[in-house]
């Protein structure tokens, strides 16, 4: 039977998602704490966002992975609808990362082999997540990473597989950008690292300009402080590698030494 508003108590804000507020809830009945997102129909219709949400929310439902929220359904009522989401009891992990000024290794390598983990587990259901960043990063009761928003994450027709391994009849554009689509992902995981143990990511600037131009430069320098470990120093540059399909993929990055000796195989690091 469909769920309506009636089911849940609503109870504090969570945040500002993109097109709607999310609330602390419970369901009435079982007492289950969710975080329900409201989205105003009229926003979908000013936005013409319909099929985004729609494939967000097919995206959203095919997934199932521990590090990933989940989507446990949706209902609507004349003007909004409703998206009933996992809630992450710890929060943002932004704020953890705020409030220490920067993780320990052991935290940072458990991220970002959870993080990887999740990756693998969309790009093997041909879906690029390309929007990952600290914000959209949410722990659970027990510190365990989950991601949060597939605000701009596209199904990727896996016509390549599909075609075994013939690329004859793709153009190089083509291939190119997909393999740049999958690997922006491991880039993402080298920013992630570096802000994770510095405090900030690698290339802020003044202006978005001076960021581009720092970007495109790989104008990566490591401060002297925090003191970070030579290992995380070597993972971070094999992942910001201008060339995308040079970037360390996905399963090296599980097996990388930084992340063998300090990733807590549980994913929680409860340090
Ligand atoms: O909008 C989102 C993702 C999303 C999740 C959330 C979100 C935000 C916050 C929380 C929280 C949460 N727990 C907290 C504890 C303390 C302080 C703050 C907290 N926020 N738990 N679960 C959440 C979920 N906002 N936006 N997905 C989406 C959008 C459209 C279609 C679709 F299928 C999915």
């Amino acid at each position: 039977k469909p769920w309506t508003l009636a089911d849940f108590e609503i109870g504090k804000p969570l945040g500002k998602g993109k097109f709607g507020r999310v609330y602390l809830a419970r369901e009435v009945k079982s007492k289950y704490i969710v975080a329900l997102k409201v989205i105003f129909k009229e926003q979908i219709e000013k936005y013409k966002i319909h099929h985004q949400l729609r494939r967000e929310m097919e995206i959203q439902t095919s997934l199932s992975h521990p590090n990933i929220l989940g989507l446990y359904g949706w209902f609507h009522d004349d003007d909004r609808i409703f998206l009933i989401l996992e809630y992450a009891h710890g929060g943002e992990l932004y704020g953890l990362l705020k409030k220490n000024g920067h993780l320990t290794e052991k935290q940072a390598a458990t991220y970002i082999a959870s993080l990887s983990q999740a990756l693998a587990y969309c790009h093997g259901k041909c879906v690029i997540h390309r929007d990952i960043k600290p914000e959209n990063l949410l722990l659970d009761h027990e510190g365990r990473l989950k991601i949060a928003d597939f605000g701009w994450s596209v199904q990727s027709s896996n016509k390549r597989k599909t075609m075994c391994g013939t690329l004859d009849y793709l153009a190089p554009e083509m291939v190119e950008n997909r393999d740049h689509d999958y690997a922006v992902d491991n880039w993402t995981l080298g920013i992630l690292c570096y802000e994770f143990l510095y405090g900030n990511p690698p290339f802020e600037a003044e202006s978005q300009k001076d960021t581009f131009k720092r970007i495109l430069k790989i104008d990566l320098t490591f401060p002297t402080t925090p003191n970070v470990s030579a290992e995380a120093k070597n993972l971070i540059s094999q992942l910001l590698v201008k060339d995308p399909s040079k970037r360390l993929s996905i399963d090296k990055i599980m097996q990388h030494p930084w992340i063998v000796k300090n990733a807590d195989p549980k994913g929680v690091c409860l340090n």
